[in-house]
């Protein structure tokens, strides 16, 4: 990858790389666009195949992150952060708080909280050093893990989107194919479960399965087979890039809608999905609950108004979908308008974010 070529291409602000040789911290740390306030995006532990795909991670999940902070109404701009390495054998005290001092080095143009392969114990070692960071316990006043409220909020858009394909909003009765049941998918499967749909899950963690298997009496498929089933609704909620070439012609489901970040491979995948009459629930608009619940945090968090802001999720993407159809373009760019025709206002007013008292998480206890 030609990393400034890319930036250029694809707007990015800053691309920060941390390591500390003691603690084994790997990290990049991407900025996409502060134009309507700091960039807040989880941290994602993962083992990557190359520093490349890394690099790349972070720099897709940070641009993801702007357009979903955008979309949701949230004055927040976009990035992420990767840390390379295996959550389950590679995490220690002292990563987590030299990652929290870079973050602290970046003065507030960036907030974490958690994402794949990151916990509430992990933002709690980071906010030993810095207070740019959400999600911690909710005995510092915040809102503790996000992964539940992401999950309800992929629950209310995907009924909006069910209302588009089936004419009504209720999943009772419907089959809905979810791929990974980790934080947020077991919650999902549990809101599905409660409203009488029936579940086909699969995970490459066998015991994942098996707690879905036994809580909710989902039918379990091997990995490769879970695009093919007999479903309505197929909800990715594992890694990215899955509605791909191979993917799509396998797809029986009238309705895409999960938590997964950065569903489509390509923008290509997802006009070809609109061409075959799949209502597709952009990624970014309805997984924004967790950055929703998190973002509160920064007027001091109040859960209510959370919840009551992440119901908003059926209704932005009920907007997506009259885009969609008002402009004749597939949902994925509907919802990039939307969130582009936000940052263009906004930019016309100001450009990239500073420090102001609203930004500084002081309302929570230490
Ligand atoms: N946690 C949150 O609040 C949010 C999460 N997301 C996105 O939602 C997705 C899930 O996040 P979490 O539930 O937090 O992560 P998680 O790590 O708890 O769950 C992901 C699950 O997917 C499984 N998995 C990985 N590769 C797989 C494959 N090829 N096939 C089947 N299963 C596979 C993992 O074993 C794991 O159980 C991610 O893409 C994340 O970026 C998006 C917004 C917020
Ligand atoms: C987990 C969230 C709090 C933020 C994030 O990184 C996301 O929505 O993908």
């Amino acid at each position: 990858m030609e990393l400034f070529k890319y930036m250029e291409t694809y707007d990015y602000e800053q691309v920060v790389v941390c390591q500390d040789k003691q603690s084994g911290l790997k990290a990049i740390i991407a900025i996409h666009d502060t134009t309507l306030g700091p960039a807040l995006g989880g941290t994602r532990m993962w083992t990557y195949d190359s520093e490349e795909a890394a690099f790349e991670d972070a720099l897709r999940l940070a641009k993801g992150m702007t357009y979903k902070n955008a979309a949701a109404g949230l004055n927040l701009g976009g990035g992420k952060t990767v840390i390379i390495g295996d959550p389950r054998k590679d995490k220690n005290e002292e990563m987590f708080r030299a990652f929290g001092r870079y973050i602290q080095g970046l003065n507030g143009r960036y907030i974490t909280a958690e994402d794949v392969g990151t916990t509430v114990a992990d933002m709690d070692l980071i906010h030993e050093e810095t207070d740019y960071v959400t999600g911690i316990s909710p005995a510092f006043g915040s809102s503790g893990n996000p992964s539940p409220v992401t999950a309800y909020g992929v629950y209310v858009g995907m009924k909006a989107a069910a209302k588009e394909a089936f004419g009504t909003d209720s999943l009772e009765g419907k089959t809905v194919a979810v791929q990974g049941v980790g934080n947020v998918a077991y919650n999902l499967c549990k809101h599905l479960h409660e409203e009488g749909a029936s579940l086909i899950v699969t995970d490459i963690n066998k015991e994942a399965v098996q707690r879905a298997v036994d809580d909710f009496g989902a039918k379990a498929v091997n990995t490769d087979e879970i695009y093919s089933v007999d479903c309505d609704i197929f909800a990715p909620c594992a890694l990215g890039a899955v509605i791909n070439d191979d993917t799509i012609p396998q797809i029986k489901a009238k309705v895409i809608a999960g938590a997964a970040n950065n569903q489509l491979k390509e923008t290509t995948h997802g006009d070809q999905i609109a061409e075959m009459g799949i209502v597709y629930a952009p990624d970014y608009v309805i997984n924004a609950g967790g950055v929703i619940n998190v973002a509160d945090e920064l007027y001091g968090y109040n859960r209510d108004r959370a919840m009551k802001r992440v119901e908003g999720i059926y209704d932005n993407i009920q907007k997506v979908i009259e885009i969609s159809k008002r402009d004749g373009i597939p949902t994925y760019a509907a919802a990039d308008r939307m969130a582009e025709e936000r940052i263009e206002r906004m930019k016309n007013s100001r450009s990239q974010f500073l420090m102001n008292p609203h930004n500084i998480l002081t309302h929570r206890n230490r």
